[in-house]
C-alpha cells in the first residue's frame, strides 16, 4: 500500500520502539497535492509515550495513521522495533503486521456492534476466523476484567455500555492484539470529564504493565501532562517542537507552543504571568504554506531571514525548535 517506503521492523537507534525519519504523506492529486504531513523525523523510546500537539488541520492524525501503515506514505521510513519474544503479529484488523494498534476517539470505529464485547476483544487472538470461537472467551473476560469490565458485561453490545465502558474494551482489544506500539487518537476527548481520568490511568498502567509505546495525540495539554515522556509539536505539516514534556510545557520555545499553551489555563500560569501570546490568524491553506518557517505569517516575532529560510532541528539536542530567533523570543518574553 505504501509508495517509496522502506518498512522494517528493526529500530534505528537501539532502544527505540519506533523511528521514524522524512516522512511525507500527501493527499490530493499530482497537480495539487496537500503535503499533510512534511518531512517528520522522531523517534519513541521502548515503553515510552510521544505526546502530539497541534492546532486542527495541523496533520496529528495523519501522521498516526500513517505510521500504524493505515494511510499511503509518499516517502521517508517508518521502522517498529519488535520486543523480545514478541509472537508473531496475530491481529488481523490493524496495519504493519499488527505491529500497531490504534485508539480512535470513537469506540465505534474499532467495534463491532452486532458483536457482545468479548468477541471484539477477542478478535485478534482469532485472526483468520470469521466467527471467533468461544474457547478464547475466557482471556477475553480476563483480558476485559483488566480494563474494569466485569463479566456480567461480556455478553453486552457496544451500545448497551457508556462511552467510558467502551473505550475500556478498545483498550482491551488493542492489548489483545499484542501489538508493541499503540497509536491513541485523542482516545478520551469524547468522553465525560469525569470519566477522562481513569481511562488515561488505564492507558498509563497497561504502558507500564504490558511494555506498550504510545504515539498519543490530544487537544488536551492536561491529558498530554499526564501520559506523555515526549512531546511533539505539529505546525502545517511539520514538527515544530520536541522534547520532554516538562521542558515544552514549561519552558516552550517555539512562538507558536507558547501561544498553543497560553490558551490553556491549567498549564499555562507560568506562561500567562510571562507573556501572554494569542494565536492571531487561521492556518494557512495546507496546499500553499508560507515560503521558510510556515509559522512566519502568524508569528509577532517574524523577520525577514524568515520568509527565505526554512528553520529546522539543530542536532542532537534533547528539547529541539525550528525557530531562527528562539533565544531572543525566549529572553524578550521573560520579565
Ligand atoms: N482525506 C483527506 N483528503 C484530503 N485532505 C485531507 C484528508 N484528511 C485530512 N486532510 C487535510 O490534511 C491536513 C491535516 O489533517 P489532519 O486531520 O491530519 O490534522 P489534525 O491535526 O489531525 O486535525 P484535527 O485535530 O482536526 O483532527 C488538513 O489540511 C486536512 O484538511
Amino acid at each position: 500500500m505504501t509508495a517509496g517506503v522502506e518498512e522494517t521492523v528493526a529500530a534505528a537507534r537501539v532502544g527505540d520502539a519506533l523511528s521514524v525519519k522524512d516522512l511525507v504523506v500527501t493527499y490530493g492529486n499530482r497537480r495539487d497535492p496537500l503535503r499533510a504531513v512534511d518531512g517528520v523525523t522522531l523517534a519513541v523510546p521502548r515503553g515510552q509515550a510521544l505526546g502530539v500537539i497541534g492546532e486542527s488541520g495541523s496533520g496529528k492524525s495523519t501522521l498516526v495513521m500513517a505510521i500504524a501503515g493505515l494511510l499511503p506514505t509518499t516517502s521517508g521510513t517508518v521502522d517498529i522495533a519488535p520486543r523480545d519474544g514478541d509472537l508473531a503479529p496475530a491481529a488481523r484488523s490493524v496495519g504493519r503486521g499488527g505491529q500497531v494498534q490504534v485508539i480512535f476517539q470513537d469506540p465505534m470505529l474499532a467495534l463491532s456492534p452486532s458483536l457482545p464485547i468479548w468477541r471484539s476483544v477477542a478478535e485478534p487472538l482469532a485472526p483468520g476466523n470469521l466467527r471467533v470461537p468461544a474457547r478464547f472467551r475466557a482471556t477475553a473476560v480476563e483480558l476485559l476484567g483488566q480494563v474494569g469490565i466485569g463479566p456480567e458485561l461480556a455478553d453486552r453490545r457496544p451500545a448497551q455500555l457508556s462511552g467510558g465502558q467502551r473505550q475500556r474494551v478498545t483498550i482491551a482489544r488493542a492489548v489483545a492484539a499484542q501489538a508493541p506500539l499503540i497509536m491513541c487518537d485523542e482516545p478520551v476527548a469524547a468522553l465525560d470529564i469525569s470519566l477522562q481520568a481513569g481511562v488515561l490511568r488505564l492507558l498509563d498502567e497497561m504502558r507500564r504493565t504490558r511494555d506498550l509505546t504510545y504515539v498519543f495525540v490530544s487537544h488536551d495539554m492536561t491529558s498530554i501532562a499526564r501520559i506523555a515522556d515526549q512531546v511533539g509539536v505539529m505546525y502545517l505539516g511539520k514538527l515544530v517542537e520536541l522534547g520532554p514534556t516538562r521542558a515544552v510545557l514549561r519552558e516552550p520555545r517555539h512562538p507558536y507552543t507558547q501561544a498553543l499553551i497560553s490558551a490553556v489555563p491549567t498549564v499555562s500560569l507560568q506562561a500567562r504571568a510571562r507573556n501572554r501570546t494569542l494565536l492571531p490568524g487561521e492556518i494557512p491553506d495546507a496546499r500553499r504554506p508560507p515560503s521558510g518557517c510556515r509559522f512566519r505569517t502568524r508569528c509577532r516575532f517574524a523577520q525577514d531571514r524568515c520568509a527565505v529560510e526554512e528553520p529546522t532541528f539543530g542536532p542532537g539536542e534533547a528539547h529541539q525548535v525550528a525557530c531562527h530567533f528562539w533565544p531572543e523570543i525566549k529572553d524578550a518574553a521573560t520579565p
